[in-house]
């Protein structure tokens, strides 16, 4: 029998009222009949939003509590909430009049949620970072995750990490067989760890070179689930309007699928990081560096740090190349909203992946991709900036609900690049302020904004050499004072320098021997408020801070997939 043609009809009861139960095609509905047999409020459920059926009266919040009658089954479901972005676990029990057709509801149900909802995952890898955020992450997961994955019947392995890139290290080097998916508790650093992670596979499996820029990635099977219990959670408040491992778990449960693009940044040859959310070079890069001296005072260290590096009010030369994308489809400034099931990323799958058939493999098809996307006229800019930023997503936070580009998509393959010239402090605050409000902070007159598919910077012919050589002034002198500090304190230097967010970063310089450079660029860069006017900043890398001034960007058109179904439409006004 074709499913879209079952229908399943009978009376039940929901307490001691009377309803009319029916499961027709892709809903299960029931609605409450009075005494006279008129209709009433009817409650409908897309079955691939039914969480799992159970026989009898079940309760698994707070504690687990199952009463095993014979005529009762209960229905599991997504409740919406409030504006509807936040999702909770909803729960009916139902009474049917005799067990032949409670028999009948949990096996018509059961096999419904089958065919509706293919793509559910079965078997979940979950990394869980002890010390994210407010070190709530395996409390949050034994007690909002674990009964929900129990509940929808998906079983989990769990990897408490005990060091940094412990996660992106398992899953480049363990047998993944079985898996569906990777889940991480935590924050944005380890996001970025499980992003790294599974990139990384999926081109060592298929024999890509990730160091090639020119080379088309290929796209990432594996889903990716965030559960927020960071500091910063911006990629799953960008990629779900909420931050709630509630509503996070429910959409990992249902299988939802949001493809994202990934920004890839090079340095010459060698790949250095990838990028979600974003790329920023001078206020934001500063900001970093300074708050990672103030580890110790928690979140409160951005603040203090924003505050201070406004201060300074730097601005720094750079060369700015870029690679437009097709201005006919959609603009930075077409005042659109990448929601739930968007039009223009929905559109872009045919161009960027313009030969996709199923019963190819992707990464055959992407070769011819390749040459395509890059192509195009590159536009160059020189000039002094505040700030130079990349974003592939609109960035939206809780302290930014519009974000740093309202109108980026999340998987159109292209990205926003952000270029804020030198001006006044009192304009670089207006700027900065209305990212926190709905005015349009790109209709100012020092700021520039372009839908971009790469982004190559460097510094001016002159300043680099000038750079250069101040650069190396300076680094021995930070060498001199840290190794000063080291000897003196040496725990202070781990623990201001090594641990928390950058540490990924770092390690990567470890494993390549630059200490020296590491202290090097790491002082220097570090002290936005020396009375010294500097030239060169740092890049903030998805919080990251990276070992290098110029390098080049590229956009990867949906490469990854994530547990999420972006903002939904009827919640947006
Ligand atoms: N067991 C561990 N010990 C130390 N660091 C870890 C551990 N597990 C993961 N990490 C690292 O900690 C960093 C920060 O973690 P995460 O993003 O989960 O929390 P966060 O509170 O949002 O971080 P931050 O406030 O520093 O941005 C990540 O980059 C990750 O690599």
């Amino acid at each position: 029998m074709e499913i879209d043609s079952v229908r399943v009809e009978s009376s039940v009861w929901i307490g001691n009222k009377r309803y009319k139960a029916l499961l027709s095609g892709w809903y299960f509905s029931w609605t409450e009949i009075d005494k006279r047999n008129r209709e009433r409020k009817t409650i409908s459920v897309p079955v691939s939003e039914v969480i799992g059926v159970k026989e009898g009266r079940v309760e698994i919040q707070t504690q687990k509590k199952v009463e095993d009658t014979d005529l009762d089954f209960t229905l599991f479901y997504v409740k919406r909430n409030g504006h509807g972005l936040s999702w909770s676990l909803g729960r009916t029990q139902f009474c049917c009049p005799s067990r032949g057709v409670r028999d009948q509801w949990t096996t018509q149900l059961r096999t419904a949620l089958k065919t509706h909802s293919p793509s559910r995952p079965h078997r979940l890898l979950v990394f869980i970072n002890p010390f994210g955020g407010k070190k709530r992450g395996k409390q949050i997961f034994h007690s909002l995750v674990a009964p929900l994955f129990e509940l929808a019947g998906i079983s989990s392995h769990v990897v408490v990490t005990e060091r940094a890139n412990q996660a992106r290290d398992y899953i480049l080097k363990k047998d993944l067989t079985g898996f569906n998916g990777v889940i991480c508790v935590g924050g944005d650093g380890m996001f970025s760890e499980l992003l790294h992670g599974v990139i990384g596979r999926t081109q060592q499996e298929a024999g890509v070179s990730e160091h090639d820029p020119t080379v088309m990635l290929q796209p990432c099977d594996l889903h990716i689930g965030v559960i927020p219990a960071g500091s910063t959670d911006c990629v799953c408040f960008a990629t779900m309007g909420i931050n709630d491992p509630v509503t996070s778990t429910l959409h990992i449960i249902i299988g939802d699928s949001q493809p994202l693009d990934v920004c890839s940044v090079h340095y010459q040859n060698t790949l250095v990081r990838y990028s979600v959310s974003m790329v920023g070079y001078g206020f934001y890069g500063d900001v970093l560096a300074e708050s990672e001296r103030h580890r110790w005072m928690g979140p409160l260290r951005y603040d203090y740090s924003g505050f201070m590096v406004y201060l300074c009010n730097r601005s720094y030369p750079g060369l700015v190349q870029y690679l437009p994308a097709d201005s006919h489809i959609s603009s930075p400034r077409d005042k659109t909203r990448c929601l739930s099931g968007c039009r223009v990323c929905s559109e872009s799958k045919e161009r960027l992946f313009p030969h996709f058939d199923s019963s190819s493999s992707l990464y055959s098809t992407n070769v011819s991709q390749c040459n395509s996307e890059l192509e195009g006229e590159w536009v160059t800019i020189e000039g002094r900036f505040k700030c130079v930023s990349l974003t592939c997503m609109s960035s939206s936070c809780p302290r930014s609900p519009e974000g740093l580009s309202p109108s980026a998509h999340l998987a159109d393959g292209t990205a926003d690049l952000i270029m804020v010239r030198e001006t006044n402090p009192l304009g670089f605050l207006t700027f900065l302020h209305r990212h926190t409000t709905k005015q349009d902070q790109f209709d100012l007159p020092f700021v520039e904004v372009h839908r971009v598919k790469a982004v190559r910077f460097s510094l001016p012919p002159g300043e680099a050499e000038e750079e250069e050589e101040e650069y190396e002034k300076q680094a021995d002198r930070e060498i001199q004072t840290s190794a000063e500090r080291e000897l003196e304190d040496p725990e202070k230097l781990f623990c201001g320098n090594i641990a928390g967010q950058s540490q990924q970063h770092l390690a990567g310089w470890k494993e390549r021997g630059s200490e020296t450079s590491r202290l090097k660029r790491q002082g220097f860069a570090c002290v936005p408020c020396c009375t010294k006017p500097r030239s060169v900043s740092v890049w903030n890398c998805d919080g990251e801070i990276l070992p290098h001034t110029e390098i080049s960007c590229r956009v990867h058109g949906q490469l990854v997939r994530l547990f999420a179904r972006g903002i939904e439409t009827s919640t947006m006004q």
